[in-house]
């Protein structure tokens, strides 16, 4: 009889990983929407350096490998660098695509704040295929399911949030 799949320990935290590394470049068109209604540099050292710093900590806590969170994180941020570059310029180019509303970045930080946290669960929840052989593949095949939607902007960007996932 011929083996059936077996479960791989820690898919599940990779997909989830996948769904919440997306939707945190999709909220980067808001991020960028009130940088664009603001006249704001995109980065902000002293803000990264929360995110970086934060995550850390959380990681620390919840048992996860510091360096890899902060790395993890660091490759969000310019995830989110990128999609906000890609839509200002794509915005200074095509007046006809810029966003009219002008969303505060007071309440989308909690939201990527919140979506911090269950990053730092699901990395808790990935640890184990981190550095096996199934997790390039893994990582590969919850790409290929989750990210069918995306523009070419965030499919770049989403690559660029998942460097860090899988040792090798
Ligand atoms: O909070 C912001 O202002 C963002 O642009 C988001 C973000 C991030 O990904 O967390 C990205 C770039 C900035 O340098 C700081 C933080």
């Amino acid at each position: 009889e011929p083996a059936a799949a077996q479960p791989v320990a820690g898919a599940d935290g990779v997909t989830d990983l996948v769904r919440l590394a997306e939707e945190r470049a999709v909220l980067s068109d808001q991020v960028a929407a009130s940088k664009f209604g603001t006249g704001k540099a995109v980065t902000d050292p002293a803000r990264e350096a929360v995110v970086i710093d934060g995550a850390r900590a959380d990681a620390a806590r919840a048992g996860v490998d510091p360096e890899w969170a902060a790395q993890v994180f660091q490759d969000q941020i310019t995830a989110s660098t990128q999609v906000q570059n890609d839509l200002l310029r794509q915005w200074a180019a095509q007046p006809a695509l810029r966003p009219s509303g002008k969303p505060d970045l007071t309440t989308i930080r909690p939201e990527l704040d919140r979506i911090g946290t269950e990053i730092i669960t699901a990395l808790e929840a990935a640890e184990p295929l981190r550095e096996a052989p199934d997790c390039a593949p893994t990582l590969d095949r919850a790409v290929a399911t989750e990210s069918a939607d995306l523009d070419q902007i965030h499919r770049a960007a989403l690559d660029e949030a998942l460097h860090s996932i899988c040792a090798r």
